[in-house]
Formats: C-alpha cells, structure tokens, sequence
C-alpha cells in the first residue's frame, strides 16, 4: 500500500529546490563556533586558510561538472547577478569591441532587464524571437549577428517551457562573428550535459537552488582568455580576482558544491525517474478534453511541463488547487493579470496563455504525488468548466 503523500504536493520544482539533506550536513559544518565559521579570506591564520580549502574544494566540484577549471568559476549570490555581471561587466569592458549585443525575448528576467538596462545605457539589443519549440535556431541567430555584436546570450533549458537550446551551434556562430557567448544555465545543471569546452562556451550562469543546493549562491563561469574581460559590478575588498567583491559565505558555497557533485553523480537516474513522473502525469490527463501541452516534448528536459486548459482561468485553477504547489508564469499587478511573457513570446495566444500552469517535478517526487496531484487536478478543472457552463 502507498501511504498518501504530505499536502500540498510541491510541483514547483523549478521555483526552487528543497536542499538536499546530504548538502544540508555538510553546510552545517561551518557556521557556528565550534566549527569552520572563519573568514575565507583571512590570511593570518590557520581557520581562514581551512576555510579557504572548503571553498576551493567547493570551486573544484562545480568547476567539475561543467568542464572547466576551478580558476574559471566566480561565486555570486545567484544565477541573477551571474547574469548581470555577464551581460553589464562584459559589455562595458569590451565597448571598444561593438555595442550590440543579441538575446532572445523568452530569456529569465534577469536577463531581458538586465539587457533593457544596457539599452538605457546607450547599447544596442536584437531581441530574437524563438519558434515555437521555445528554441532559437542557428539560423535565427546568424541573422541577427553584425560586426559591432560584442556579445549573444542565450539560455541553456528555458524555466517555464524546459526547452533545450543547442548551445554548441549557437556558440558556433557567435564565434564565427568574432563575438562572445553567455548562457543561463540556471535551468540545466544536472538535466542536460554542459561541458564548456565542448560546447564553446565563455561565460555560463549558474545557480545552486535549482539543484538541490542553498538559495543565495551562485557562479559565473569566466573562460580564461585573454578576449574574457569583464568589468566588476561590486567593488570592495577585491575578493574573486577582483571581479566580485564581497566576503565568501563558505557554508553556501560548500552547499552549492556539494549539491552540484550530487546533481552529476544523480544525473541518469534522476532523469529517467522524473521522465517517468512526467509520462504518468501525461496518461493520466489523455482523457481530460482541452488540455494542450504548451512545453515541447522533444528537445526539452522533462521536469518542466507547462500545460494550457482551454477554457479555464489559470489563477482560478490555481485557487482551486490549492494543494498542490505550481505556478502560472503570469505577472500579477493590483489591476489585472499578464499572462506569461515568455509564453506570448512564443506565440501561444493570450487567452490561452492565460489558461496555462507550469508543473515541475523533482528528485524527491513520487508516484503517489502525480496520482494526488493528478485526482486534484481533475476535480478542479470539472468544478471551474461546469461553473462556467
Ligand atoms: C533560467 C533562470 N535564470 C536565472 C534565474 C535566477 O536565479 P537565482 O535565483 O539564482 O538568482 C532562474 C531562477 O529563477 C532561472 O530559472
């Protein structure tokens, strides 16, 4: 017999995931004062070198699962600042290189502000559109490339739809027009194979919440050439290189490492696990009329499954589910709700986006969740359509 699951059942694993008890432990170890709760960064004596070692431990592990050396990988407090320090530091070290820079317009925000900002500042943006598949193709990009592009960036796995870009390709034809290539990596760590050699890649955002590691800490990975330079966007003690200032919080940063070893060694078995979850939550809405998958099925990791249920009011599903944990992509002000830039931005129609919820499944969920979720759902969606008959 499976026993019921815990309400609500947490389908947000996009949002967030929880910390990984195995990573937990080891961030507990240097905090308080019987532990290595020392400066990282304090030279003149012996904890602050031990707690230096966590951190280059930490450095090695996530270097590890994306190819690169340790020395090319500067921790942030998120994906969001890695993105900015890419986008902001690296076009304004480089003006001299060009004044354009190229983007899609279904990027996470911290990307599509962030490169709104540099317009304000006098830089010039092309916003591709992706196709419907939530992808940008080689040949859209190559369109969009100019002398002065200085810089293309364009994520790896989108957040709301879990489509796959091919990074290599699109690497490749930055490349051939002189310029640099940045990634969002938030969303892929663990769900798809990044190595930054292979893929050609010079700077990659990366975030450890998304993979079973703490909110609040993040990298940037920096290629080591020459060409690479970015101008810092916090200044202080001087701390990475100079790139991003500010005292090292080591129990974060061994958190994110742990978690990031266990996201490669979890790998396989975490997605075959989760591609079954999303198979069975599929089946079991095939005889639910009206319901489309907004999500690609190929070319897309299967833990982000964005759906659209014709006819009925995302948040008022929403409402209705309370017991489950998902999100609408929709941005809420006093006044109305809009649906899903990301969704509009590829070509979803607006009363359909406006329909959709994004479910996202994780390490730690079970068949008995999606059954659960799965009968919630379909008592929602038959409450919302007969009220509405
Ligand atoms: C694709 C993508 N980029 C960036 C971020 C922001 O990451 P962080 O929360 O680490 O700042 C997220 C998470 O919301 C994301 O999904």
């Amino acid at each position: 017999m499976t026993s019921s699951p815990s309400l609500p059942i947490y389908l947000d694993y996009a949002a967030t995931t929880p910390v990984d008890t195995r990573v937990a432990n080891i961030m507990q170890r240097y905090l308080t004062v019987d532990q290595l709760f020392a400066n990282p960064a304090s030279r003149s004596h012996m904890l602050g070198w031990q707690a230096e070692q966590v951190v280059e431990q930490a450095r090695r592990q996530v270097a590890d699962t994306v190819g690169a050396d340790p020395r090319e990988i500067v921790w942030t407090s998120g994906a969001t600042e890695a993105n900015n320090l890419a986008l902001i530091g690296y076009m304004r070290a480089n003006r001299e290189r060009g004044m354009h820079l190229v983007t899609s317009t279904i990027e996470h925000k911290a990307v599509v502000d962030t490169a709104k900002a540099l317009e304000i500042e006098g830089f010039e943006v092309t916003w591709i559109t992706p196709g419907r598949d939530g992808r940008t193709t080689p040949e859209q990009l190559r369109a969009a490339m100019r002398d002065d592009t200085a810089l293309v960036s364009l994520m790896a796995v989108n957040n709301e739809l879990g489509s796959i870009n091919d990074i290599a390709a699109l690497a490749e034809i930055t490349h051939e027009f002189g310029a640099v290539f940045h990634t969002d990596a938030a969303q892929a760590v663990g769900r798809i194979p990044l190595d930054v050699v292979a893929q050609q890649i010079d700077l990659m955002s990366l975030s450890a919440h998304k993979a079973y590691g703490p909110k609040g800490v993040g990298a940037l990975y920096v290629k080591r050439h020459p060409d690479i330079r970015l101008e810092a966007l916090i200044h202080g003690g001087g701390h990475e290189r100079g790139m991003r200032s500010g005292t090292l919080p080591t129990h974060q940063i061994a958190g994110m490492g742990e978690a990031f070893a266990l996201m490669q060694h979890h790998h396989q078995e975490d997605q075959a696990h989760i591609a079954q979850l999303r198979a069975r939550f599929l089946t079991g809405l095939e005889d639910v009329d009206g319901v489309f998958a907004n999500s690609p099925l190929e070319n897309a990791v299967p833990n982000i499954l964005n759906l659209a249920f014709k006819g009925v009011d995302g948040e008022s599903l929403l409402m209705a589910l309370r017991d489950v944990a998902v999100s609408t992509g929709s941005a809420c002000n006093s006044a109305s709700v809009d649906p899903s830039y990301v969704l509009l931005g590829i070509g979803i129609p607006r009363a359909l986006a406006l329909s959709s919820l994004r479910f996202s499944f994780g390490r730690f969920t079970t068949d008995a969740d999606i059954d659960h979720a799965l009968t919630l759902l379909r008592h929602a969606l038959s409450g919302l359509r007969s009220s509405t008959r």
